[in-house]
């Protein structure tokens, strides 16, 4: 018998509001994703549609405007880091053909904020700060999975530089170059992401038998994926799992993403923690780093930052 591999589903209520066994099995559960998938679905991830709603309808109009609007916020001093980065600028490490995606960022300050859509700013404010609430859910179960003290990734996130990205991949135009996809692979930099209502499907994973295994849409729900921070803070306890959007088949629309990049602060120290070291053989795979060298080194390697 041929068993299909499926990514797991988790219900975040069974940890926020469930008993002490489902509180336990929440932890294991999600835990045991990170560690052999890399990948999991939340569900009742406690952001209702009187958020998503107006912050979908902002992030459709955002990307209706003309270009030539657009561009104003795009700013290369920036290291795309805020506002627009447009289509076909950025690629994978390690790809030189760039992915068919425009998008924009934003943080927890210091942002731009597009002048034409006044409601934007408020609808993603709000968007962000439930993402924000429900990432530090998540990081307490991890860390309490890793026999950490239930605040301790909570507490290297907090005042972070952590950053919404609003993706449009355009229906693929005719003259894209042969073998261009929306999201070529590569793994996530940061340390987990959540990736709310893509509006259609699109993403696989990576498995070890060398297979792409699609992830499904599901209404409501938070795909989760860690990051190579967590994956170098862990001592690869928890695997960073490659991932890419391929091209629709069939109908050629549209398609909106919103990942939730959850960074720690910059002066954060990725030293892989010696619980975890111990936990995988006892021998450090990774050195020393902040959060903010890694980062430099990594947006270097996908084009955004300029070389040093
Ligand atoms: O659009 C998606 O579903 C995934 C996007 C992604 O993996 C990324 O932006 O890092
Ligand atoms: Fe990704």
């Amino acid at each position: 018998m041929v068993v299909r591999a499926t990514v797991p589903i988790l219900d975040l209520q069974d940890f926020t509001q469930g008993t002490a066994a489902q509180r336990q099995g929440f932890i294991q559960d999600m835990g045991q994703a990170l560690e052999h998938t890399g990948f999991f679905i939340l569900v009742r991830p406690g952001i209702d549609s009187e958020i998503l709603t107006p912050a979908y309808d902002q992030i459709q109009a955002l990307f209706a405007l003309p270009l030539g609007q657009k561009q104003q916020y795009e700013k290369p001093e920036l290291l795309g880091q805020r506002g627009y980065v447009s289509f076909g600028k950025e690629h994978a490490k390690g790809h030189s053909l760039p992915d068919l995606k425009e998008f924009w960022h934003l943080g927890r300050m210091d942002n731009l904020w597009p002048q034409e859509l006044p409601e934007f700013a408020p609808a993603l404010t709000r968007l962000y700060q439930e993402l924000d609430t429900c990432a530090a859910h998540l990081l307490q179960a991890a860390s309490l999975y890793l026999a950490l003290p239930a605040d301790f990734l909570p507490e290297l996130v907090r005042g972070g530089s952590t950053i919404l990205r609003l993706i449009h991949y355009p229906p693929v135009p005719e003259d894209a170059p042969p073998g261009a996809v929306r999201a070529a692979p590569h793994e996530d930099i940061n340390l987990i992401t959540l990736l709310c209502g893509a509006t259609t499907a699109g993403l696989e994973l990576y498995q070890r038998d060398g297979t792409w295994l699609p992830v499904p849409v599901i209404p409501g729900g938070i795909v989760v994926d860690s990051g190579d921070m967590l994956q170098w803070l862990t001592n690869g306890l928890f695997c960073s799992t490659t991932h890419r959007v391929v091209n629709p088949i069939g109908s050629n629309e549209s398609r909106y993403s919103v990942p939730f990049f959850v960074h720690p602060r910059p002066e954060v120290d990725l030293t892989p923690r010696f619980e975890c070291v111990t936990r995988t053989g006892g021998v450090p795979r990774f050195g020393a780093i902040t959060a903010t060298s890694y980062l430099q080194q990594r947006l270097r390697e996908i084009g955004i930052a300029p070389p040093v």
